[in-house]
């Protein structure tokens, strides 16, 4: 019998690490030792035999996912992301020579989300449509080859991202037993492709406060899907009923794919287009690189006929993606709302 607390370690199990603590005023980050993961998104490999039916299930549940084995090579991510990183570190008057027109979607300014909320964000976004030669003349008028490289580059990594949305495109549609024929606009087998696509390169600078400012606010992509990068710093997190905020935890190479609402609505209410932010940090400029994918501008998008019947009738009603991102302009969050077939 201990006849006194102070026996009552003896014989417990006693690793050094469990005795002693490490020397925290040193680190500037948080090891992997000492890293409490919540329960995130799925990272899936995209060679999976399986990846079919995990794409299907992570739709569902949680809508996103990482991928890796994406087809999208390293060293290309790795130049966007320098890229990126060199392109927000020019000066402020130098940025807004190519600032976006108010009524444009292509150019440099605040993040396309920053009229649904009341505060301002603590982030600066750069968006293509193709090759972004009209505003790499804007930025270097004088440097001809620096306009080469920057546009080559911003075109290489929209074809790359391209690829990889149209393959898991089509496994999300296997995964809900369709094939590509049943979305005529997706991959038509006569005359071109007219899906539209913007790349937005993202930057969230250091911020002296960050518990008081917020990256990007909670928001739903307008898109069909979005594709990812966000490199090797975290501040993306997702929303789960239940859990609340979870972070995704950046996952070296792995690309995020996010269902947006017009992916939600094809789906009839299926797949989940997830609420997401970016948060800031205090010691690191994070920067990150979205490739937002939707149907050719004008095609009505509204449940796929093979997913609905009369037990399951159509949530939505159809919208095209240009009335849609105008919608969500000004109605913000609540412009699915507005769609939503309450009659049923
Ligand atoms: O930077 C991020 O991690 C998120 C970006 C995002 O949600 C967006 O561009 O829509
Ligand atoms: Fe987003």
């Amino acid at each position: 019998m201990m006849n006194s607390i102070t026996n009552s370690y003896k014989n417990t199990p006693n690793s050094l690490v469990h005795r002693v603590p490490l020397d925290f005023n040193s680190l500037v980050s948080v090891p992997d030792s000492h890293e409490w993961v919540a329960e995130s998104v799925p990272v899936i490999d995209l060679c999976d035999p399986n990846a079919k039916t995990l794409i299907g299930e992570a739709c569902e549940k949680w809508g996103a996912f990482q991928v890796t084995n994406h087809g999208v090579s390293m060293e290309l991510l790795n130049r966007v992301e320098l890229e990126t990183i060199r392109f927000f570190s020019l000066p402020a008057n130098r940025k807004l020579c190519a600032l976006r027109s108010p009524e444009g979607i292509t150019g440099y300014g605040v993040p396309r989300t920053s009229t649904y909320y009341p505060k301002l964000l603590w982030s600066e976004c750069f968006t293509m449509m193709g090759s972004p030669t009209h505003h790499a003349a804007q930025l270097w008028p004088d440097q001809p080859h620096r306009q080469t490289t920057f546009c080559n580059l911003m075109e290489e990594c929209q074809k790359e991202m391209k690829a990889l949305t149209e393959r898991v495109m089509e496994l999300m549609l296997e995964s809900l037993g369709l094939t590509v024929d049943d979305l005529k606009w997706f991959k038509p087998k006569t005359g071109s492709n007219k899906t539209q696509a913007l790349l937005a390169l993202n930057s969230y600078p250091i911020c002296p406060e960050p518990e008081r400012a917020m990256g990007l606010g909670p928001h739903r992509d307008t898109s069909m899907l979005t594709v990812l990068y966000q490199s090797s710093c975290r501040g993306l997190q997702v929303f789960q009923d239940e859990m609340g905020w979870i972070p995704v935890q950046p996952v070296p190479g792995a690309i995020v794919i996010n269902i947006g609402d017009l992916m939600h609505i094809l789906s009839n209410g299926r797949f989940n287009n997830v609420l997401h932010r970016a948060m800031v940090n205090k010691t690191r400029h994070r920067v990150s690189f979205a490739y937002i994918y939707g149907p050719p501008s004008d095609e009505l998008i509204s449940p796929l006929p093979k997913l609905t019947n009369d037990n399951n009738p159509p949530l939505y009603s159809p919208v095209n993606w240009k009335d849609y991102i105008y919608s969500k302009q000004v109605h913000g969050n609540n412009a699915l709302h507005a769609l939503h077939l309450t009659n049923h």
